[in-house]
């Protein structure tokens, strides 16, 4: 445990078990490697030269990434922040809030406004926040939208802080009437209370009822490609957060580079408006759902030890609309709570987009450094410290040529590249997961939503993997190892793909063949394929429940880990192409309009595979060879009764069986569906 100012670091505890656990699995791994590197190079008939060399392939990969994986299992922290010890309020530095949002179609209007009026509720001097939304779409009901909800966050941030309301996001106060919040503060208050409830409650549904009638004019939600930029402060009124609209330049002749560009025109914006030190990036889906993160976030930026090298602090992207079951792991409770803990005891947590805390003093605004000639810029960046405040809207060209800096664009996940390249300059982050959940999004609740997401992350991993600043070389020469070996595996995951289908195949096929591809059941090698195998699921059985998973939970995530690295196949095929510059770089917007009918299959827990037949195909077949193996070989395994030579085989397909039973159930409703 490491106790700084305002906050502490807990290092896991079962840390030394865990070590020894990954030793000895390695020692296993290894010897499973030289099992088979020595049967395929020594190959003793009857066995099959191509499937054991395919086997073999397919175990080497997947020993590869076992290894990179491992690093994240090396230091595991928690940490713990201490708010109150903090400052008093007047000396707390200036805090710009980013959002952004592209199309009122999938992001619809009044959702996003949650989240502007949640970041302008944020328990933070109102004199110190301001809250910027890029609207990438240029849609007049965006900016329509937001000058109802700095209208109506007039009423609702003195409503707060009057009643100490925690629930600062609307539709989470207004949606839990019967209870927690609203119950606890109609049973403090009483009669003033509860009027000044009703007109509240009156102003919000009138809010939301004009930006929908203003939003049902196809004309209004049309999103311009080609225009002008268009800045304009919506609100400047003392005691309020300063509230800014931005919709940058669009030429269809000029890359826009997506977030990214989006983000950088913001910092630009605000860098010449408010200049707050600190900046928080979230998506428009993304509310801020505990107003506290802010102040959770500056016990290490003010902190005397860690303020001279945290870049910054990433909370976990959490979501609203999970289900109980969560068949698709949408929650990615790998990634927020192993991987990114994991990350976080070595040098730092990975910048995932969204309910992230930037500094900007040292990189993001390094005028010297990253500015270069931008005289203009630098003499604006003056001339408001002296004035404070500045109407001015900035010349379009500038912001256009100046955009390119603060984050990168290596790849279209503008925020794993940036964080990365933080990290190879030296940079640390912290990451913080409260038990109050700071920010909440919206999470793909179909398997096509899902899969288009999955592709678009992991295609670009793999471009970053072998770009000129790819982990293995770049990154290897600049950051310590463990957190090296974390960056490999992230751009390397999508090679779970090779080792299914082959997983998937090959031992299938032998198995209908007689062709025994593993051990004899009673070789002491057996034992070993068994013990890496029991141990792998041990492993992850104890990572589910330490993090107040079930049984149930650590099953299906199995699953949908299994589903999800097959696609990935996908992944490693658009990888390829834009790599090749075959693909045309585009930015698939999750949606986050919320399907009722498929919500309700979500919620019950069926799979859902409407519209994924693409994403699904290679799935598909690996179960039918699957299927037609397990009832084929089952035939020939009682009349040859080679038990022995096929216990591995015969386990592995059982195995498959069971484990995709739910998947095939979806499948066939979806075909007597459509049929
Ligand atoms: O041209 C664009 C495209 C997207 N966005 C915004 O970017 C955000 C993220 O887009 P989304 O489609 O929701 O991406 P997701 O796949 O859901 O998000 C993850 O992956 C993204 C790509 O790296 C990260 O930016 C996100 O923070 C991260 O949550 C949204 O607010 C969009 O409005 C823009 O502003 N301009
Ligand atoms: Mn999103």
């Amino acid at each position: 445990m490491a106790t700084f100012t305002y906050h502490v670091e807990r290092v896991q505890s079962w840390l030394a078990l865990s070590r020894a656990h990954i030793a000895i699995h390695l020692v296993a791994v290894l010897s499973l490697c030289y099992y088979r590197i020595s049967h395929v190079l020594l190959l003793r008939p009857p066995r099959s030269e191509a499937a054991w060399g395919l086997m073999s392939a397919a175990e080497l990969i997947l020993a590869m990434l076992w290894f990179f994986n491992q690093a994240f299992r090396w230091r595991p922290v928690s940490r713990e922040v201490m708010p109150e010890k903090l400052e008093r309020e007047e000396e707390l530095p200036g805090l710009d809030i980013l959002v952004c949002t592209v199309d009122p179609e999938k992001e619809p209007t009044v959702e996003v406004m949650e989240t502007v009026v949640s970041a302008m509720a944020m328990d933070y001097p109102s004199d110190k926040l301001a809250v910027y939304l890029s609207d990438d779409g240029g849609c007049a009901v965006t900016l329509y939208g937001m000058k109802e909800a700095a209208e109506f966050a007039k009423e609702w941030l003195p409503f707060c802080r009057e009643h100490g309301v925690k629930s600062t996001c609307p539709k989470v106060f207004f949606s839990s009437t019967t209870t927690g919040e609203h119950q606890r503060l109609l049973s403090q208050h009483q009669q003033p209370f509860t009027s000044h409830l009703q007109l509240i409650k009156a102003k919000y549904e009138k809010m939301q009822k004009n930006i929908e009638k203003f939003g049902s004019d196809p004309q209004n939600r049309r999103i311009v490609s080609d225009r002008p930029p268009r800045i304009e402060i919506i609100n400047d009124q003392p005691g309020m957060p300063r509230v800014v609209y931005v919709s940058r330049e669009k030429r269809p002749s000029l890359p826009h580079k997506f977030k990214g560009g989006a983000l950088n025109t913001l910092l630009r914006v605000s860098g010449l408006i408010s200049n707050g030190p600190y900046v928080l990036a979230v998506d428009c889906d993304m509310y801020c759902n505990d107003p506290t993160s802010a102040k959770q976030a500056m016990c290490f930026f003010l902190d005397p030890e860690t303020s001279k090298y945290i870049a910054f602090v990433q909370f976990p992207q959490m979501f609203h609309n999970l289900s109980k079951k969560d068949i698709y792991d949408n929650q990615s409770r790998t990634a927020f709570k192993t991987m990114w803990q994991g990350m976080d005891g070595l040098r730092g947590p990975g910048l995932s987009g969204s309910g992230n805390y930037l500094s900007r003093n040292d990189y993001l605004l390094d005028a010297k450094k990253y500015y270069g000639n931008s005289t203009l810029y630098i003499e604006s960046l003056k001339a408001i410290r002296g004035q404070k405040t500045t109407k001015n809207s900035i010349s379009k060209d500038e912001i256009l040529r100046e955009a390119q800096v603060g984050f990168s664009y290596g790849i279209l996940l503008e925020s794993t590249i940036t964080g990365y390249l933080l990290h190879c300059r030296g940079w640390k982050s912290a990451y913080l997961y409260p038990k109050t959940p700071c920010f909440l999004g919206c999470a793909p609740t179909d398997i096509k939503e899902g899969m288009l997401q999955l592709v678009k992350w992991l295609s670009e991993l793999c471009l970053l993997g072998v770009s000129k600043y790819s982990p293995f070389t770049y990154g290897f020469s600049r950051m310590s190892i463990f957190h090296t070996f974390t960056y490999c595996f992230l751009t390397t995951s999508s090679l779970y793909a090779i080792v299914f289908i082959l997983y998937g195949i090959v031992p299938q096929i032998c198995f209908l063949k007689g062709i025994s591809v593993f051990p004899k059941v009673t070789d002491p090698w057996f034992a070993v394929f068994a013990f890496v195998f029991v141990s792998t699921q041990i492993q992850h059985l104890i990572e589910v429940l330490s993090g107040d998973g079930s049984v149930a939970m650590w099953w299906d995530e199995q699953r949908i880990w299994i589903l999800k690295s097959v696609t990935s196949v996908f992944a490693i095929i658009d990888g390829i192409k834009k790599w090749l510059g075959l693909n045309k770089v585009k930015f698939n917007l999750s949606n986050k309009a919320i399907d009722k009918e498929k919500l309700k299959k979500y919620e019950q827990g069926r799979f859902d595979f409407q519209g994924a037949a693409v994403f699904m195909a290679p799935l598909v077949l690996l179960l039918l060879a699957n299927i037609v193996s397990f009832f084929g070989g089952l035939w020939r395994l009682l009349n040859e009764k080679d038990f022995e030579e096929m216990f591995g085989q015969f386990f592995l397909v059982t195995y498959v069986m069971v484990l995709s039973y739910p998947i095939i159930e979806g499948i066939i409703t979806m075909k007597s569906k459509s049929g």
